[in-house]
């Protein structure tokens, strides 16, 4: 596997959108179930389908292969059915993995799981003092960090995650409770580095889940983003996963699908209902792995 990103761009090129090499980090749902809730997507009363949200993961698990992409897995841990959502499970650049600290006592101890499975896996780790969840609050724009903040990770950690990895942080406050990661609010396009530094990064965004502030923030630095509607974003449509060309989307955010092919994206639709009860959906599963041993 080539080590620089701009060497991992697969060759060719479609409207523009070239293909990068990811290497991701999933969990199994094995033990998935909601028995708990902290999210208003989750509640316990409602039947859940371990099967079903097995067999959607699979597919989500076979079309990043598929796209040539790398898949490692962390082994599930019973009574964690939340570890299938790896994104919260740290943020990691260039090698370096600042472990997550989570909010609420019931993911609490999926923690040492990660922190545990980074450190064997190669990993610088970074303990976190401060509450954070990992790249459901922090998303790697370019050379800059977008970092959430109202339900989840603290004020707090933006500092923390800027002195880790001495990157510009910007801070974001979420408003909605539907949307209380990040990653439920804006998706990541176009994270293309190249030897000369960034070389494009666009976003898509839901507008409506931030405050004022930082509607103005994101309209600034992003004139040309993807500004998804409101029907789009409640059925998760920005937590997708881009490899630059090719992003995986709920089949449900139809406005959203076709806004990407007119910027020349090619929209994978890949359905995770079952996981949308527990609050979580494509890129919640997915965490990335920049920089590491391989
Ligand atoms: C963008 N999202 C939502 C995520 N990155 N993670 C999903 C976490 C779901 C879990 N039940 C929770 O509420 O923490």
């Amino acid at each position: 596997m080539s080590a620089t990103p701009a060497a991992a761009a697969v060759e060719s090129e479609t409207n523009g959108r070239v293909q990068q090499h990811r290497r991701y980090l999933m969990c199994r749902p094995e033990h998935f179930t909601v028995s708990y809730s902290i999210n208003p997507w989750m509640e316990p009363s409602r039947p859940t389908d371990t099967n079903l949200a097995l067999q959607q993961w699979q597919s989500l698990y076979d079309t990043y292969t598929e796209l040539g992409h790398e898949i490692e897995l962390i082994d599930p841990v019973e009574g964690l059915p939340d570890m299938v959502y790896t994104a919260n499970g740290g943020f990691v650049i260039d090698g370096v993995a600042y472990g997550p600290k989570f909010r609420f006592r019931e993911r609490a101890d999926e923690a040492p799981a990660f922190i545990d499975w980074f450190a064997a896996s190669g990993f610088e780790v970074a303990e976190p003092v401060e509450v954070n969840e990992g790249e459901g609050d922090f998303l790697l724009v370019g050379n800059t960090i977008l970092a959430g903040t109202g339900f989840r990770s603290t004020g707090d950690s933006h500092r923390e995650v800027g002195e880790v990895f001495s990157r510009e942080v910007v801070s974001l406050t979420l408003t909605d409770p539907r949307f209380y990661h990040l990653d439920t609010a804006i998706a990541v396009l176009d994270p293309v580095e190249g030897p000369g530094g960034v070389e494009k990064a666009n976003i898509a965004y839901l507008p409506n889940a931030f405050d004022e502030r930082s509607q103005a923030i994101l309209r600034e630095r992003y004139p040309d983003a993807i500004r998804v509607s409101d029907a789009d974003g409640a059925v998760f449509g920005l937590n997708s996963a881009s490899d630059g060309k090719n992003v995986i989307i709920s089949p449900r955010a139809k406005g959203f699908e076709a806004q990407l092919r007119e910027r020349g994206y090619t929209p994978v639709l890949v359905d995770l209902s079952e996981l949308l009860l527990g609050g979580g959906g494509i890129k919640c599963c997915t965490l990335e792995l920049r920089g590491g041993t391989r």
